[in-house]
């Protein structure tokens, strides 16, 4: 079935592009429908994968620094000055099923991918190809508070949005994220979704907070290092490698990096615009009292008695 064959009940105004489209019940572009038609079409998992996921702009590039140095850290101590991380985008290192590999009609040749393979998606639960929900493969979830999300994805949709459309109010984005028409979203089904997964499956799907991760980074390493079964000895921990992991993937160290200042990643985006602030609580700057009512509402109404929370300042 292509993109063009399949039944779009709707349709509503686009962040990035004029329009959005609904499909499997959350919303997307035409471009990437075709991508994930052919994903789930000729994707298998292996019980070795390792899958991070997330909604955009909750820390996906973090993660998948993160993901990376940890498993690659025999090969690539993080300290070392050949480091991939130092020299390459973490979107080119940890590649995404809907804007890489299966990406303008591309069936990719995954067989010689170095175990364990690694991905990452923005694709809500539900939608994942099967074989990645039946096996025992790992996925990696974080999700981040929804006010600083919101702001993140505002921001950054108007800088890489086509020249031939208007700006993107923020009053009217504000009104869209909270009727949950945001790329891949609702946000609240596409957290749920994974957050259910992992209530009822913990050895299968890790769920990690960007807020969390900020605040102790060394201990959500350390969880994170162990959940894709390659735990920190006492030896490395007495050797500080934790800690020089975490530092080879703050936000400053990356922001600087000169591939992340001039190179193009993702769709041919700028990764400078990737690295943004970084920072919990941000939104504060930008939301007014009604909005931040608003979004609180849409918060306890759609999440509410899930126990998941949010920490929304630092
Ligand atoms: N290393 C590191 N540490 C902490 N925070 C980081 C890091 N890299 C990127 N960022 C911040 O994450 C926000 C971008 O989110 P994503 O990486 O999910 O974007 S994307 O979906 O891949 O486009 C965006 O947040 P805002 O600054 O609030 O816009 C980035 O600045």
């Amino acid at each position: 079935m292509s993109a063009r064959n399949c039944c779009f009940q709707f349709l509503e105004r686009g962040w990035r592009t004029p329009y959005i489209y609904q499909f499997q019940g959350f919303w997307c572009q035409p471009k990437e429908i075709q991508a994930i038609l052919l994903f789930h079409k000729h994707f298998q998992a292996r019980e070795s994968d390792i899958i991070l996921a997330t909604i955009p702009k909750s820390g996906t590039t973090w993660l998948k620094a993160l993901a990376f140095a940890i498993l690659n850290r025999k090969q690539f101590p993080a300290f070392s000055n050949n480091h991939p991380l130092l020299v390459s985008n973490p979107h080119d290192l940890v590649p995404f099923f809907e804007y890489k590999l299966y990406a303008n009609n591309q069936i990719p040749d995954l067989s010689k991918y170095p175990e364990p393979r690694t991905f990452a998606t923005h694709i809500p639960f539900q939608s994942l190809e099967e074989s990645i929900k039946k096996s025992n493969c790992k996925i990696v979830y974080i999700c981040r508070n929804p006010f600083d999300t919101f702001i993140s994805s505002w921001i950054y949709c108007n800088k890489l949005r086509a020249e031939t459309l208007p700006p993107l109010l923020r009053e009217d984005c504000f009104n869209m994220y909270c009727n949950g028409a945001i790329g891949f979203g609702p946000f609240w089904d596409h957290m749920l979704g994974y957050w259910k997964e992992s209530l009822e499956r913990p050895d299968k799907v890790l769920f990690l907070k960007y807020e969390d991760m900020k605040e102790d980074t060394s201990f959500h390493l350390k969880k994170l290092a162990k959940f894709l079964g390659c735990p920190f000895s006492m030896e490395e921990e007495k050797e500080r490698v934790i800690e020089d992991i975490a530092k080879l993937c703050s936000f400053e160290k990356m922001k600087n990096l000169e591939v992340n200042k001039s190179g193009k990643s993702i769709m041919n985006f700028e990764n400078r615009h990737l690295f943004r602030k970084g920072e919990v609580g941000d939104w504060m700057n930008y939301l007014s009292p009604s909005m931040v009512e608003q979004l609180t509402q849409v918060m306890e109404e759609k999440l509410g008695g899930s126990g998941l929370e949010f920490k929304l300042l630092s």
